[in-house]
């Protein structure tokens, strides 16, 4: 039995963040892998500024070099929109020996009411909440709070400052800084 964090977002783009908490939500419950879910459509989002397959690049980038992190393809292999119910119920009948953890950041546990089919997700999977500035952390749902080091950056922070033709550099992973100048993602100009 494997004891397996899930991280799933929209990751356009992946920063710093992300990589902190899966780091540390992996120490502090001694799991054993991380999983990066890219969604295919967020539930709850507008659509992402870059396409499915270059969030799936970033994340990879994002992620390679550490051995406990891996990216999961399995919302972006599935039409319409990502919902994690969907998401958990293929999970836990493809690895029905592994234990799941879904982690969200303290702005998502605020809004877990909202979520598709809730009240049965609720059940299938314990969320663990990661603490983000300015957001309070309580839940009448099945959340685990965790302390880590906070770190206020955010996906939509790295595209506004690339609109503004501001640095990026040191706020996401440095193989995702090359691959959005390589690739002049965002209307990066350097
Ligand atoms: N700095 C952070 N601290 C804690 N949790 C975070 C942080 N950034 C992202 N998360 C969490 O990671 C998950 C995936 O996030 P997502 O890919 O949507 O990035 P985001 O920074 O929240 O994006 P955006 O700014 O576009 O809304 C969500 O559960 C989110 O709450
Ligand atoms: O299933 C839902 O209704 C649902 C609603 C909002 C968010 N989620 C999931 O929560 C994760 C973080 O969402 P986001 O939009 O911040 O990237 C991502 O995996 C989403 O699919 C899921």
């Amino acid at each position: 039995m494997k004891r397996i964090g899930l991280l799933g977002g929209t990751f356009d783009p992946p920063h710093l963040g992300h990589m902190i908490i899966a780091e540390h939500i992996r120490e502090n419950l001694e799991l054993d892998e991380v999983w990066f879910i890219p969604s295919h459509l967020p539930p709850h989002k507008q659509e992402a500024a870059v396409s499915a397959e270059d969030r799936l690049q970033m994340v990879k980038k994002a992620t390679e070099g550490n051995p406990h992190f891996s990216v999961s393809e399995i919302e972006l292999n599935r039409e319409g929109k990502s919902y994690t119910i969907d998401t958990m119920k293929s999970l836990l009948k493809e690895y029905p020996s592994d234990e799941f953890c879904f982690i969200i950041g303290g702005d998502m546990v605020q809004y877990l009411d909202r979520w598709h089919k809730i009240e049965e997700l609720n059940e299938l999977v314990q969320f663990v909440g990661v603490g983000r500035e300015g957001i309070a952390l309580d839940s009448h749902f099945n959340v685990k709070m965790v302390e880590i080091p906070r770190i206020d950056i955010s996906s939509s922070m790295i595209r506004q400052r690339l609109t503004d033709k501001k640095s990026i550099r040191y706020l996401i992973p440095e193989g995702v800084f090359h691959f959005i100048k390589e690739n002049a993602l965002y209307e990066f100009k350097p």
